[in-house]
């Protein structure tokens, strides 16, 4: 398989995965060529996809090599033809390919002509070099030339791993896995190639560190024993924000899979429990609540393999709001976390979906003949335009409405299952979590909750920035209420005591910054001692809407 063949399948995806393309080519085992070359490639010719198109489609490539009926027309994709232009004119080497390659010959047949068109093009468009058309396409203006995104940024996302304090601990894996690596300022990491190594030990969090991005660890021993878990700087906040101690001794883990909050939940249960001298599965507890049954198989894996077994009691395919807080199985359960499914616009990679121009065949017009200007085709060539851009690989847009009332699904669901959590009858602190940057799903619902009389009833606030452990009060980002109280009726504006405070107690992390996060919102709820005992009503206080609308989850 060519190098182009290889890079047009994982342009289809036809097995659906998902992440970013970049996770995508390098978490894909067996591939033929490099997942550097493969990726440069892809996202290159991405970049200039719109201007290839457009000389793709006036050079008549598809049209010709259709007409000469070549045993290779069929392999000559939009896609493959797209990425070996993009070779031929804009890569230093040209082709990768040998010189009697039948798709390399069936192009360069065009080499004349596409030439010229690309010329055409870029005068067109007003650069006088090569050069200068290129420093416009990497910085990324919007328009027909593509966009900004992180692929053409010096930024990109660090390796976040934490170190499993259930099998090991941050100074025995300084002395062991990483004894050759030096530390570094956080930046220096995000800017270092993948083996370089470096790595910066976290500010934040305890037993977090970061690795230049893409840095392999999957042979590493630790990494295979499950000492070192890859896990992003945000999505440790939940976990830690808890706060525990010795005194907490069953939490709950409401939506739990894959795991990684979890474990870590495990993790700190162990360390607030050290010195004690019963088995730890005597001491403490965590039940994870996981609804679907595959991706609660992979739940069991991850606890397995951090060594969490003995005290991760899973509940398979268990509904977390089917459950009855007053049941006797949850007397004890002091903490819970719910980190429920999002609309996950936080996840680094998910607004990375490259719009992809192809070329059509019959879209274009010849280059004989094509006189008119390039801003100035005729209304005829400008009806196959529209028609070939309807065909091109961009995803169809959602509509504003449509992401509003998924918004607002997403967020009803939240709060049903923050307001399901506060009525455990000894719970004293819950974390919430969405890795969405939408204050609907997360400011707005805790400002809801918190207006809501039998929240206050029984007497649950937001964990105070002043309150929160250390790592977590010195955090920076803090949340954005302004959104949120826009949404909110003049009632619910009142109802909110201390706005200011609220605003503090929210953590919100921000994805493509030099802090390395992903998107991400945490807060903690606690319980006054003293807080009205959870009078268990009939649900009439849950939100009634059902979040099932909502088919595009984080997960
Ligand atoms: C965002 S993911 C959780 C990620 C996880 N906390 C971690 O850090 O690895 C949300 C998970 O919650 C599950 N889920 C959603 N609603 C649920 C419910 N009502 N009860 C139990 N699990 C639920 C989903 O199936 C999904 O696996």
């Amino acid at each position: 398989m060519s190098l182009y063949q290889e890079a047009a399948v994982l342009l289809a995806n036809d097995e659906k995965l998902g992440g970013s393309l970049k996770a995508r080519i390098y978490a894909k085992a067996g591939l033929k060529h490099g997942a550097p070359q493969l990726f440069a490639l892809i996202s290159e010719a991405t970049k200039w996809s719109a201007v290839l198109k457009e000389v793709i489609e006036r050079c008549g490539i598809l049209d010709e090599e259709k007409k000469a009926g070549l045993h290779c027309f069929a392999e000559l994709t939009p896609t493959i033809t797209l990425l070996l232009v993009h070779d031929h004119l804009l890569s230093k080497g040209g082709i990768a390919a040998n010189a009697n390659h039948p798709l390399k010959l069936a192009v360069l047949r065009h080499k004349a002509s596409l030439n010229a068109e690309f010329n055409r093009v870029r005068l067109n468009r007003g650069f006088p070099t090569v050069e200068s058309f290129r420093a416009h396409i990497n910085s990324g203006t919007r328009g027909d030339h593509g966009r900004r995104d992180s692929l053409s940024n010096d930024i990109e996302h660090p390796r976040w791993v934490r170190i499993n304090a259930l099998h090991t601990s941050l100074e025995h894996q300084l002395a062991t896995t990483f004894q050759h690596y030096e530390k570094k300022e956080l930046l220096d990491v995000l800017r270092a190639p993948p083996a370089k190594h470096i790595l910066c030990v976290d500010e934040h969090v305890p037993d977090l560190i970061a690795l230049p991005p893409r840095a392999d660890l999957s042979r590493t021993s630790a990494y295979q024993k499950g000492d070192l878990i890859l896990q992003d700087k945000a999505s440790c906040f939940p976990a830690y924000l808890l706060g525990m101690s010795s005194a907490d001794a069953h939490v709950i883990d409401a939506c739990a899979a894959p795991g990684n909050k979890t474990t870590h939940l495990a993790a700190l249960l162990a360390a607030a429990h050290a010195g004690a001298e019963e088995p730890r599965s005597h001491q403490f507890k965590v039940t994870a609540f996981e609804r679907n049954r595959k991706r609660a198989s992979t739940l069991t894996k991850m606890v397995t393999l951090a060594g969490a077994a003995d005290v991760v009691s899973i509940r398979r395919g268990a509904d977390f709001l089917a459950c009855d807080p007053a049941a006797p199985d949850f007397t004890n359960v002091t903490c819970l976390l719910l980190d429920p499914s999002c609309s996950g616009s936080g996840i680094v990679g998910r607004d990375e979906a490259i719009p992809l121009s192809l070329p059509v065949a019959g879209a274009g017009t010849p280059p004989a003949a094509a006189t008119t200007g390039a801003n100035g085709p005729s209304s005829k060539r400008g009806k196959k335009r529209k028609r070939s851009q309807h065909a091109g690989a961009e995803s169809p847009a959602v509509s504003e409405p449509e992401i509003v009332a998924r918004l607002a699904a997403l967020s009803t669901f939240h709060l049903k299952l923050l307001m399901h959590a506060m009525k455990f009858p000894n719970a004293k602190r819950i974390a919430y979590s969405t890795c969405s940057v939408h204050a609907e799903e997360n400011e707005e619902v805790v400002l809801k909750a918190l207006e809501a009389k039998e929240v206050r009833e029984r007497g649950w606030r937001v964990l105070k920035r002043k309150e929160q452990a250390e790592g977590m009060r010195k955090w920076h980002v803090r949340g954005d209420l302004g959104i949120g109280v826009e949404a909110l009726g003049d009632a619910g504006r009142s109802a909110v005591v201390g706005r200011s405070e609220v605003i503090e107690a929210c953590l919100r992390c921000e994805k493509g910054t030099k802090d390395g996060t992903m998107g991400f919102f945490a807060v903690a709820f606690v319980r006054d001692p003293g807080g009205a005992e959870v009078t268990m009503q009939d649900g009439s206080d849950e939100p009634s809407d059902d979040e099932e609308s909502w088919q595009g989850f984080s997960d």
